[in-house]
């Protein structure tokens, strides 16, 4: 599309900048703050950049929309827990309703949904195309690409 863009997620974030965190609460905020920074220096350098963290604190969102400002745009990946249950691609919801695995998200750990996001996007009822598809419209709609 002739874009420059990046994806940060766990795999390439909590196995180095963030490696010595965990999921507390504290932690959590920790990662955010982190991965919200490093998100402002790609902005600078003309990167479209993606993150796809849980991110569950309302608070956390709200400071890394303040830090990147106008660009910002929040897309809630909504899913029902069932779903993610069903899905548990690592057997982690399944560890986690053992109690071997501690403040899992969506179990034992909360997850505050977001109020006013720019785009909700229904992972569990739609394609995995007509997810991107509403994604590409939106960007089209905003300027931020024009393809
Ligand atoms: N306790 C607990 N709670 C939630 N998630 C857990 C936990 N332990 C491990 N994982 C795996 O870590 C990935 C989510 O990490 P995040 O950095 O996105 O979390 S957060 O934003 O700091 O809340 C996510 O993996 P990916 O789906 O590969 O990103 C989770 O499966
Ligand atoms: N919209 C969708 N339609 C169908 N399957 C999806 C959709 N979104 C995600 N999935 C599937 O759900 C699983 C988890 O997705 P993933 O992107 O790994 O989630 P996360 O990294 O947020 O835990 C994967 O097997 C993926 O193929």
């Amino acid at each position: 599309m002739g874009y420059h863009t990046f994806v940060l997620d766990g795999d390439n974030v909590r196995h180095n900048l963030c490696e010595d965190l965990g999921f507390s609460n504290e932690d959590r905020i920790e990662n955010i703050r982190r991965i919200s920074e490093v998100a402002k220096l790609f902005i600078e350098a003309g990167v479209i950049i993606m993150t796809a963290f849980i991110s569950p604190f309302r608070a956390d969102r709200e400071k890394a929309r303040q830090l990147v400002g106008e660009d910002f745009v929040e897309i809630y990946c909504h899913c029902s827990l069932n779903v993610c249950e069903q899905r548990d691609v690592k057997g982690l919801y399944k560890r986690a309703r053992k109690g071997e695995i501690k403040e899992f998200t969506g179990i034992s750990s909360p997850y505050e949904e977001p109020e006013n996001p720019e785009l909700v996007i229904e992972t569990g009822h739609q394609s995995l195309d007509e997810c991107v598809d509403q994604i590409l419209d939106y960007l089209r709609q905003c300027n931020i690409i024009n393809i």
